[in-house]
């Protein structure tokens, strides 16, 4: 039988300047910020999707991608129902520190059977002309990481936002997202940005 839940929790992870918090602005405020500061340690956002006739909560928590806050952020894996990995096609390094970002979710998670574990990939900042990873390469990673569902993204133009973090609720076997009323959390762990600001709302 198809297991429900009320509340699914999605993390972002991936190299800092991807696009995460730009992502999650994106699907939960529909506004984009071209001088967005680092996230340090974790945020998080609840989106209320009503999903075939049911509420659901989209729980997604934007991790700070700097190895400077690694510390800050891998207490809060545990419990993810879907982890969405994230690079930048305009940036080849931040592709090819997929496998550390698994493997790291993997073990902080306490993931079991991690072949089984639903994640998604995503290459942000499909607006950028500058490629530097080819759908080849994201092919073969697919391929060898159980096949998991891939979208190019933008959250600067909205490209494929809302497809991606609606694939995360279907992989929890949720289907059929109709309409969406968002309401808005947000939490953090450390109460101000890099450059020193408070964070208030969003
Ligand atoms: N052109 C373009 N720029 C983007 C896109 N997404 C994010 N950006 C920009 O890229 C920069 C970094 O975005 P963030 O959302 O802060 O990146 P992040 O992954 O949250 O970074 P950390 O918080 O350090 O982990 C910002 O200047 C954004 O405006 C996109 O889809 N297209
Ligand atoms: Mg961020």
């Amino acid at each position: 039988m198809a297991r429900r839940s009320a509340l699914v929790k999605v993390i972002l992870l991936g190299d800092g300047g991807v696009g995460k918090s730009s992502l999650m602005n994106r699907y939960v405020t529909n506004k984009f910020d071209s001088h967005l500061f680092h996230t340090i340690g974790v945020e998080f956002l609840n989106k209320e999707l009503e999903v075939d006739g049911q509420q659901v909560t989209l729980q997604i928590w934007d991790t700070a991608g700097q190895e400077r806050f690694r510390s800050l952020r891998t207490p809060f894996y545990r419990g993810s129902d879907c982890c969405l990995l994230t690079f930048s096609l305009d940036d080849g390094q931040s592709f090819r520190n997929l496998a550390n970002w698994k493997k790291e979710f993997t073990y902080y998670a306490d993931i079991k059977d991690p072949d089984n574990f639903p994640f998604v990939l995503l290459g942000n900042k499909v607006d950028v002309p500058e490629r530097q990873v080819t759908g080849e390469d994201v092919q073969k990673w697919c391929r060898e990481n159980g096949g998991c569902p891939y979208f190019e993204t933008s959250a600067k133009d909205a490209t494929n936002v809302a497809s991606a973090f609606e694939e995360a609720v279907r992989l929890n076997n949720v289907e059929q997202v109709d309409g969406c009323n968002y309401y808005l959390l947000l939490f953090s762990f450390c109460p101000v940005r890099s450059n020193g600001q408070s964070i208030s709302a969003v």
